[in-house]
């Protein structure tokens, strides 16, 4: 099962973070004039995305992205590089346009996620941002040219790695959305 291969920064083990992780400096893959982000703080929600949108190294079939409040994001050098790679999606990916690393995604439409900034922690100069904790949007890798045959092995190593598979959300946030939701038609009161 070991031989099942997800993402570089999992496909060891989940290395937990450190508790005092207080944010530090996201970098692209450019050798010249690297983009620099500046996050103040740790990050939230840690967690392995099979998604086609969101941005894996190369080989990998899963992202691992988190989120922080967009006000902890700061373009700190050559900004200039970012594009938003899908002005119609919720997340706005920016990503640089030579490397293609997505930098940050925030989410500025009224949706419950609204004010967050989606990250690759991996892209951190620093060690200890918080480990992931749960796998979602596991099916969609599928989507991406993964064979449905190779779906079992890739569930059982997640699972084996300690992160549950979902093929949404986990529970938490979908519990999260669905509230928002229900608050907004009035289906459940403040
Ligand atoms: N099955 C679709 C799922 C895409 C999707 O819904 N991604 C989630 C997780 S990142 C999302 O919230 N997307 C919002 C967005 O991309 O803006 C795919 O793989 O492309
Ligand atoms: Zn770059
Ligand atoms: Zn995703």
């Amino acid at each position: 099962m070991g031989n099942v291969m997800l993402h570089p920064s999992i496909d060891g083990g989940v290395k937990k973070g450190a508790s005092g992780f207080a944010g530090g400096t996201l970098v692209c893959n450019c050798a010249d004039r690297p983009v620099r982000l500046k996050i103040k703080g740790s990050v939230a929600h840690n967690h392995a995305c099979g998604c086609t949108k969101c941005w894996k190294p190369a080989g990998a079939k899963f992202s691992v992205v988190a989120v922080t409040g967009t006000e902890n994001v700061t373009v700190e050098a050559n900004g200039d590089k970012l594009a938003v790679v899908d002005p119609a999606a919720l997340i706005q990916r920016h990503a640089c346009k030579a490397c293609g690393v997505h930098m940050y995604g925030p989410v500025e439409r009224d949706h419950p996620f609204k004010g967050l900034s989606f990250v690759h922690p991996e892209r951190f100069e620093e060690e200890g941002w918080a480990e992931p904790g749960f796998a979602a949007f596991v099916s969609s890798i599928i989507e991406a040219g993964v064979m449905p045959s190779e779906m079992d092995g890739v569930r059982a190593r997640l699972k084996e790695i300690g992160l549950e598979p979902y093929d949404c959300l986990n529970p938490a946030l979908m519990d999260y959305i669905a509230t928002w939701t229900a608050k907004k038609s009035g289906a459940l009161k403040d």
